[in-house]
């Protein structure tokens, strides 16, 4: 591999690789931005077969094809990968792998509740299917990965889930297997749509080709831009001409802008359209407006007599054949749409306030000043390999790189914490990579790619020691740490769990009086205050001034400030401050969850707000909940408990309305999605009304 690193980084350098939240913000991802003028078609990566992760080059692929031969590509690829991960340092993939995302959100990681939350029949079943899908895929393959002598955290269903995310959004197309390549650096580039689709067209394949292709010739995989970049512009790739579910279900994000999108209707919903057209014609563009094949089809279908032959083959050729039945066309369509619409749990607006919410907290907390007293501790742990709670090789030698290098930050992946407002960092100097050269590197040029922090030159002259080969970069790279979005409300992909040491330090908080939580803010008062905002007919006694987000108070506060009390009688450091707030935000989470369902539910909230003044040891008290005087908690327990109960609760209900922070990731990406597809049918609406309006007007003025 050939690796030229250039010591004056802001000349030669074109691309810089950074994190940031991307389109819609939805994801704090990392993202490449050109540092200088990249030309259209200009290669930005080659990279040598031999640093590519693929099936084709296992030699144990070998193997597997005698002894596990019912694996499909996808699968052999996916456990080469685990077998990599589970090598550890051991791994010339090592580094590649511990960079990569620890969890996505991906539809085979959603849970069927979770995947409830689209609100669209179609949606469900699509991803339940996926997650449904890697499931039996896990099933199937299990016996493999112990075949291999895989340690069994690595043969989970967590890692299984993992490894299947990470082919389904980051492989490139390989033509000598279906299942692709991973390509280290390669896939770091995002994903833009390519142009909004027009008619069928004959001619060159400009946009219809990938951005990178395989050089069998060359033995090198290269990537090109499809069109020309500015210096600072974030350079893309082109996964596809995807709709927002292909995007949510195999890469784990929707866009906002996607001319794409589709929002399909059920057929049956056409009232009065005969036939029913097929289920696959039926969809409105973002736009509002109906697919070609729907148009048409519901032309054909209210051609009115007595040229109802003429007029058929008009509207087959996607024509209007006159005012009777494009009104007929309007009323149907806007009919769909709003039985579409009812059907839906929330309304748009709905939603929309929810997302704005939801918008509010990310600010919110990018806005908070990070602490570098965590952000040192949290580096990334060298043996902690990404997506999965394990370690590859715990008693691994110190790796060569730089941790600061690799500092993706294990929680700023989607489902980031609060523990992730203290982790940014500020932007260091980043690396610049020449241009492309096709000799070997020099071991000056290696020993300075040493010698700087950046996951590119790392992995690749990690790759490069271990297989010999030689690689390029066509364009210049930089790699500089930028702050990382810093949060996401939920916790983790699944939900927030308390663990019965957070028990603990909860029952501390309650100890606190009420003037004092007023006064101090400490852990105690966050509770409350989310519980007496969400239930605002229900005034606290002690009426505490309610600000939101009221975690922030706490993350922004000095920690010397905090009250001993609240936490026994150690003061906090700010890692404890900062895993304090964690679980906080964990237990509000539930809490929230619970006040939430209060209306629905029977149980009375009031006796979990009282519970919360009592003492603890209270458990005869007749006004705390039964679970929690029958198992002899404590107030605050007893409000966990109530918490709990009332979450299951609630969840049943499709309805989501209720506090962003009970919103898993996966949920906020359906929130995401929903909101998408329900613009594009009050679009529809919107369309068809106007249309609906100008031929009535254009009727009656004949
Ligand atoms: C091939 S990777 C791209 C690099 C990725 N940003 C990273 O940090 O590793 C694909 C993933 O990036 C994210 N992504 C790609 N394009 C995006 C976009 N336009 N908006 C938001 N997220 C995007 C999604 O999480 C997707 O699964």
């Amino acid at each position: 591999m050939m690796l030229l690193c250039n010591r004056e980084p802001h000349r030669a350098s074109r691309c810089k690789v950074h994190s940031s939240a991307s389109t819609g913000r939805q994801l704090s991802t990392r993202t490449l931005t050109a540092t200088q003028s990249i030309a259209p078609g200009q290669v930005l990566v080659t990279a040598p077969s031999s640093v590519l992760l693929s099936v084709s080059d296992w030699p144990l692929h070998e193997c597997l094809k005698t002894d596990h031969s019912h694996l499909t590509s996808d699968q052999a690829l996916a456990v080469h990968l685990l077998h990599e991960l589970a090598k550890g340092q051991a791994s010339k993939w090592s580094i590649y792998i511990r960079q990569l995302p620890r969890s996505y959100s991906t539809a085979c990681t959603f849970t069927p509740r979770q995947a409830m939350q689209l609100q669209v029949q179609h949606a469900i079943d699509r991803v339940v299917a996926a997650a449904k899908s890697a499931n039996a895929s896990w099933r199937q393959v299990k016996p493999t990965l112990s075949a291999l002598g895989l340690p069994p955290k690595f043969c989970s269903k967590q890692a299984w889930q993992w490894a299947a995310s990470t082919l389904s959004s980051r492989t490139m197309h390989d033509p000598r297997d279906p299942a692709g390549v991973l390509m280290p650096f390669g896939d770091l580039f995002n994903h833009t749509p390519p142009a909004a689709p027009t008619e069928p067209n004959f001619g060159p394949a400009a946009e219809s080709g990938g951005d990178g292709f395989l050089d069998a010739e060359a033995g090198v995989y290269r990537l090109h831009a499809r069109r020309g970049y500015a210096a600072g512009e974030e350079v893309y790739l082109t996964y596809g001409a995807l709709c927002n579910l292909d995007l949510l279900e195999h890469y784990g994000f929707v866009l906002d802008d996607n001319p794409h999108d589709k929002a399909h209707l059920d057929p049956t919903w056409l009232e009065g359209c005969h036939p029913m057209p097929s289920q696959t014609a039926c969809w409105l563009h973002p736009s509002g407006r109906p697919s070609w094949d729907l148009l048409s089809h519901l032309r054909q279908s209210f051609a009115t007599l007595p040229k109802e032959k003429a007029h058929r083959y008009l509207a087959a050729e996607g024509i209007c054949v006159g005012p009777d039945s494009e009104m007929a066309v309007c009323q149907c369509l806007l009919a769909a749409c709003k039985t579409a619409l009812k059907a839906l749990p929330t309304t748009l607006h709905e939603d929309l306030a929810m997302l704005a919410e939801l918008e509010q907290d990310l600010d919110n907390f990018q806005a908070t000043p990070h602490c570098p007293e965590q952000a040192q501790r949290d580096e990334p742990q060298h043996d902690t390999p990404p997506g999965m709670p394990f370690n590859v090789t715990a008693n691994a030698a110190a790796p060569h790189c730089s941790a600061k290098a690799y500092s993706q930050p294990p929680a700023c992946s989607r489902q980031s914490t609060a523990r992730c407002v203290a982790m940014c960092k500020p932007p260091q100097p980043g690396l610049a990579l020449g241009p492309e050269c096709g000799n070997p590197s020099t071991s000056a040029d290696l020993a300075a790619v040493d010698a700087l922090p950046t996951q590119s030159a790392e992995c690749y002259r990690r790759l490069h020691s271990s297989s010999g080969a030689s690689t390029a970069y066509a364009a210049s790279m930089t790699t500089s740490e930028k702050p990382r979005p810093a949060f996401f409300p939920t916790v983790t992909s699944s939900e927030p769990v308390l663990q019965p040491q957070h028990m603990a330090s909860a029952s501390k908080a309650q100890r606190i009086s009420l003037p004092r939580l007023q006064q101090e803010r400490p852990r105690g008062a966050v509770i409350l205050e989310n519980l007496l905002l969400r239930s605002p007919s229900r005034p606290f006694p002690g009426s505490i001034e309610l600000e939101r987000p009221a975690a922030l108070l706490l993350a922004s506060s000095d920690p010397p400030a905090l009250p001993k009390q609240a936490y026994g009688s150690d003061r906090l450091s700010t890692n404890q401050l900062s895993e304090q707030l964690d679980r906080t935000r964990q237990l509000d989470a539930k809490l929230a969850v619970a006040t939430d369902s209060y209306a629905v539910e029977t149980h009375d909230v009031t006796q979990c707000l009282s519970g919360l003044e009592m003492k603890s040891g209270d458990s005869e008290n007749p006004r705390l909940p039964a679970a929690g005087r029958a198992e002899g908690l404590h107030a605050h327990q007893a409000a966990e408990t109530l918490a709990h109960e009332c979450s299951d609760a609630a969840h049943k209900q499709t309805r989501t309305a209720g506090p962003i922070k009970t919103l898993t990731a996966n949920e906020q990406l359906a929130l995401r999605w929903r909101v998408g597809y329900k613009r594009t049918l009050v679009r529809a609406l919107e369309l068809a009304t106007k249309t609906l309006q100008a031929e009535q007007a254009a009727s009656g003025s004949c």
